[in-house]
């Protein structure tokens, strides 16, 4: 036995096209088996240290040969693929050789380079087809006296169900995952394990493979980055022992690309209600746990650890891989951009902890004769049990039904038992020459279809798929006959030439007719929805070389016309998944240039992107399951969400809205991705025919959620005014998130003394800094309120937070009215103000949030009539002016900040003027004093000197200041009509 340590390896990529662009910065470093990590957010503290067995530097420090392969610059730390496979994909194959089991899994956050380690792209291929390689090149050179025998099977895990990657026919629900009873191993019933030969034979099944997780992830809707792929290979050696007997060493090695590893906003998710009910990614999670309970197990720390294989699907079947009988690495990709930190960090601390776990591998060898007979025993006894399967006599106290409980989980035992060594039985019956045989009578069937499609991309016009995830982009091929060809669901009548599955798709979904070297495509039946170019498509139209063409909400292609291959002006010669959804994203209004954003910008922008296809999934769910409810991201200022200070900028959330009353939330992405999640569900427990889905009670229903306050719109004051001592009083206008005028706000914020009596007209604040070290004390003064919809006379109340509050406070709600009375007064003290209360009052603000009360009722009863899809055309006729600008950039605010400015300066002007004015009637009551007391007039004279001088100046700024508003003014109004500047724009999706 070999009791070993997990080994780890990480791994840093190059930047991407996208990290390039906007001048991501490098925060790995790896040198030796040491990997740093520096926080983008404080450069100056030391970075955090990681050590790991294996560390390999990818980011650079490489060529790229003519064929495409990425070799080291000599002298460089650069790890090429071989390097890695010589490290792990070596290792793996010697203890194979030996008889040991053997896991590789990758972990990482999507796109940072598990696939590019395991499978690789092009020529650059990665760990799993250069073991497979390697393999065979081995058995030729191996013992001719040994038999070797392989075995392929490739299978992936979504939403905890299991897909045969090998078949095209997988049960509703998937595969089942059943534990053998008496090896206590777990294992997928009716795996396709197909016997390989060679080499060319893996690499045609993982193609077979990779086009049927293609497939089934486009139809699903799923997202591909969220599914474990398992590969797994058997290999036996069957050679005779000394005795003459035949025995067999056999190895199971399993290759595993694990989803990726980002959490949802952890914020987000924790507040939801049904976060119970949720779980992003269940065998990720779970694997987490399994990791950290091994890891506690071998530290010695805790002696009982229950380690929770149980607890999912991917934990269950890589149960010998962790702890268990298994030679194991990992290897953990990471991104080496700053604006990953965070999950880059979560990566590395993840690598740490399963450094720790101790793994027990033997090695498996086995008289094979033995083995037969002892399974063929076994079952003849497991089959006269199981009609007389009784419990042991309980006594005579015993419950029958208890009793027949027992009979019944002994039963069910057996007849696992009895499968699962039939299973066996059944793999050993067929001789491993027949089966390769069957396999390579099967491969020839899909070779030459193989053959014909390649043979076909150069000449015929086709579609070609395009996926976010870039294995399976270019994957499945629809070539575009003369005559009409017709796309949609598989159950119209007459079927269609191309069926598609899937969310939005119609019976007549599409028509493309293709004559005289031209297609042209044409919408099918009404409201089906197809999009060119990310425009949709209303009437036929031609389609050109390279033109993006998306059916439905997950159906993308790019069409090739080898027959006339020249694209349109300005299209790229390489179009990929972001390409095209950032073109959907710029006609739904978001524009996506990123030339001098903020990284706050870019985070942003790069969540929209990400939530915009989300978006368009739950909606077209919505519409199937009629949940009367529409979906829309939308961008809100951080203030707006949080209630104070604008540093965070903006924020990408969605808005729910309920279609037979109005009613809205706003929900964080966190919770958006966590009911999405449970939204998919529900919809494939639909698709897998349980009626359940149609009856779900509200409570559990992702769809529902309790009617909560609704944020009508927000108004800021800025609290300069206060440095200087000045009172605000204003009616300020209250904006929803798109900047349109809701309703306005009357508050009034003084400085004042403890008790709140407002502070004597001369005292007059020359300087800011005057304040500091000495008591302060201002009251906020919510008065009253307008609104301009009906619909807010449930129940208005504004909350709001100051500098070092951590709660809000919320003024009563008043009902009945859209008027609202608050009469609200708050006195807030500082006992010496400090340089941070200060500089708040020069430059912070106070976000007053104004939310109206909503019910859960419907009024409208012909509403309830109408179909969700009826609901929402309705809206968008209603709304057809949907396409409005949204700020990214926090413009509305400075805008409001130079309107406080100006108030202030006037205030301070005003004040300024009456003192003069003050001075000057001095003045003239001294002038006629007599002489003795006349001696303070050159004070005087220099006093109102000061004043008018100051005065001056100040009347300058005024001037300056209210241009410059005018401007704009000015430029806001022409943004607003004709749409330019603005880096953001939104609408209904
Ligand atoms: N070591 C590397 N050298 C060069 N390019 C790399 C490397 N690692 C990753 N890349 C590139 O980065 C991109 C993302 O990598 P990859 O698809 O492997 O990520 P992933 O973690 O598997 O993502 P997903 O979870 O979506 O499958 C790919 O375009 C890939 O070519």
């Amino acid at each position: 036995m070999s009791d070993q340590g997990v080994k780890v390896a990480v791994r840093c990529r190059p930047f991407n096209q996208r990290e390039k662009d906007r001048g991501a910065k490098l925060i790995i470093d790896m040198n030796g088996a040491m990997t740093t990590i520096q926080n983008p957010e404080t450069p100056n503290e030391e970075p955090k240290k990681f050590t790991f067995d294996f560390s390999y530097w990818s980011h650079d420090g490489f060529n790229e040969k003519d064929d495409g392969y990425l070799e080291a610059v000599p002298g460089s730390k650069y790890s090429s693929q071989r390097r890695v496979f010589d490290d792990l994909g070596q290792g793996v194959l010697d203890n194979a050789f030996k008889g040991f089991n053997c896991s590789l899994f990758a972990y990482g956050q999507t796109g940072s380079g598990k696939s590019y380690s395991m499978v690789g792209y092009g020529c650059n291929k990665g760990i799993v087809p250069i073991t497979c390689d390697e393999l065979f090149k081995a058995i030729e050179a191996g013992d001719p006296a040994t038999k070797y025998e392989v075995t392929f099977s490739m299978l992936e895990i979504y939403n905890e169900q299991v897909r045969d990657l090998l078949s095209k026919d997988n049960p509703k629900g998937g595969l089942q995952v059943r534990q053998n009873p008496k090896l206590g191993l777990f294992y997928v019933v009716g795996l396709k394990k197909v016997a390989v030969g060679s080499y060319a034979e893996i690499d045609k099944r993982t193609q077979e493979g990779t086009a049927n997780r293609t497939v089934a992830s486009t139809n699903m809707n799923a997202t591909s980055s969220r599914a474990h792929t398992v590969v797994t290979i058997t290999f036996d050696q069957i050679s005779k022992n000394e005795a003459g007997e035949e025995t067999k060493k056999s190895s199971v090695i399993n290759l595993v690309d694990l989803a990726g590893s980002e959490r949802a906003d952890s914020t987000g998710a924790t507040g939801d209600r049904l976060k119970e009910g949720a779980n992003i990614n269940k065998s990720l999670s779970a694997l987490g746990n399994v990791i950290s309970a091994l890891a506690d197990l071998s530290s010695g720390g805790k002696k009982k650890v229950m380690v929770p294989y149980r607890d999912s699907v991917l934990t269950k079947l890589l149960q010998n891989a962790l702890g268990g009988n298994s030679k194991t690495v990992m290897i953990a990709a990471l991104s080496p951009a700053d604006i990953n930190y965070d999950e880059t960090l979560g990566t590395l601390r993840y690598a740490d902890r399963a450094k720790k776990i101790k793994n027990k591998a033997v090695v498996n060898e086995n008289p094979l004769d033995k083995l037969i007979r002892e399974l063929r025993e076994e079952n003849e006894k497991l089959k006269s049990q199981m009609g007389g399967a009784m419990p042991v006599a309980g006594g005579a106290g015993m419950d029958p039904g208890e009793i027949e409980r027992m009979r019944k989980e002994m039963e069910e035992e057996i007849r696992a038992q009895l499968l699962a060594n039939q299973e066996q039985m059944n793999e050993m019956d067929e001789s491993f020459e027949d089966k390769l045989k069957r396999n390579r009578e099967e491969q020839e069937a899909m070779g030459a279809a193989q053959a014909n499609t390649q043979d076909r991309k150069s000449k015929d016009p086709h579609l070609v798929n395009l996926n976010e995830d870039p294995m399976l982009s270019g994957v499945i091929f629809h070539f575009v006959e003369p005559g009409e060809m017709t796309i949609g669901r598989k159950d119209a009548t007459p079927p269609p030439m191309i069926a598609l599955t899937g969310l939005s798709i119609s019976k007549q979904h599409a028509v493309i007719t293709f004559e005289n070297s031209e297609a042209t495509v044409k919408p099918g039946e009404q409201g089906a929805k197809t999009k060119i170019n990310g425009v949709p498509l209303t009437g036929p139209t031609t389609l050109q070389h390279l033109d993006r063409v998306l059916f439905g909400s997950n159906h993308m292609y790019v069409f090739h016309n080898p027959l006339n291959p020249k694209a349109p002006e300005n299209t790229p010669t390489k179009i990929d998944w972001d390409f095209a959804q950032k073109e959907i994203a710029k006609h739904k209004g978001f524009d996506t240039a990123s030339a001098g954003m903020s990284k706050e910008q870019i985070i942003a922008q790069e969540q929209i992107l990400e939530l915009l296809p989300m978006v368009s999934e739950v909606n077209a769910i919505s519409e199937e399951l009629n949940k009367h409810r529409t979906f829309e991201v939308i961008l809100i200022s951080g203030a707006a969400m949080e209630g104070y200070g604008s540093k965070k900028g903006a924020k990408v959330v969605v808005k729910m809205k309920n279609l037979l009353n109005g009613n809205t939330w706003l929900w964080e992405r966190g919770k958006f991705m966590n009911r999405r999640y449970m939204i998919q569900e529900l919809y494939q427990r639909h698709l897998d025919g349980d009626e359940d889905v149609m009856k779900i009670p509200k409570e559990e229903d992702p769809f529902w959620e309790p009617p909560e306050d609704v944020l009508i719109g927000t108004a800021n004051v800025f609290l300069q005014s206060l440095s200087y001592a000045l009172d605000f009083d204003d009616k300020l206008s209250v904006t929803d998130y798109k900047g349109v005028e809701e309703g306005n706000l009357y508050v009034n914020i003084t400085p004042c003394s403890d008790k709140g009596k407002p502070l004597d007209e001369d005292f007059f604040v020359e300087d800011p800094q005057e304040l500091l070290g000495k008591p302060f004390h201002y009251k906020v003064t919510i008065k009253s309120a307008e609104v301009n919809k009906a619909k807010y006379s449930k129940g208005l109340h504004v909350r709001y937070k100051v500098y070092q509050d951590e709660d809000f406070t919320s003024t009563p709600v008043i009902k009945a009215t859209l008027s609202p009375e608050f009469k609200h007064h708050r006195i807030i003290t500082y006992p010496a103000v400090n340089e941070d209360q200060l500089g708040y009052f020069e430059q912070g603000c106070i976000t007053f949030q104004l939310f109206g009360v909503q019910e859960d009722s419907v009024n409208d009863n012909r509403l309830m009539k109408m179909t969700t899809k009826e609901l929402r055309q309705m809206e968008q006729l209603q709304n057809p002016g949907m396409q409005r600008r949204q700020t990214i950039s926090g413009e509305a605010s400075e805008e409001s900040k130079l309107r406080n400015e100006l108030e202030v300066l006037k205030k301070k002007f005003e004040r300024l003027e009456k003192k003069e004015k003050r001075i000057q009637d001095l003045c003239s009551e001294w002038k006629g004093k007599p002489v003795e007391e006349q001696q303070f007039e050159p004070f005087w004279r220099h006093v109102s000197a000061v004043a008018n001088s100051s005065g001056n100046k100040l009347k300058t700024r005024v001037e300056i200041l209210n241009t410059m508003l005018k401007g704009q003014k000015l430029m806001r109004a022409k943004q607003s009509s004709d749409g330019s500047g603005g880096n953001v724009r939104t609408t209904c999706v």
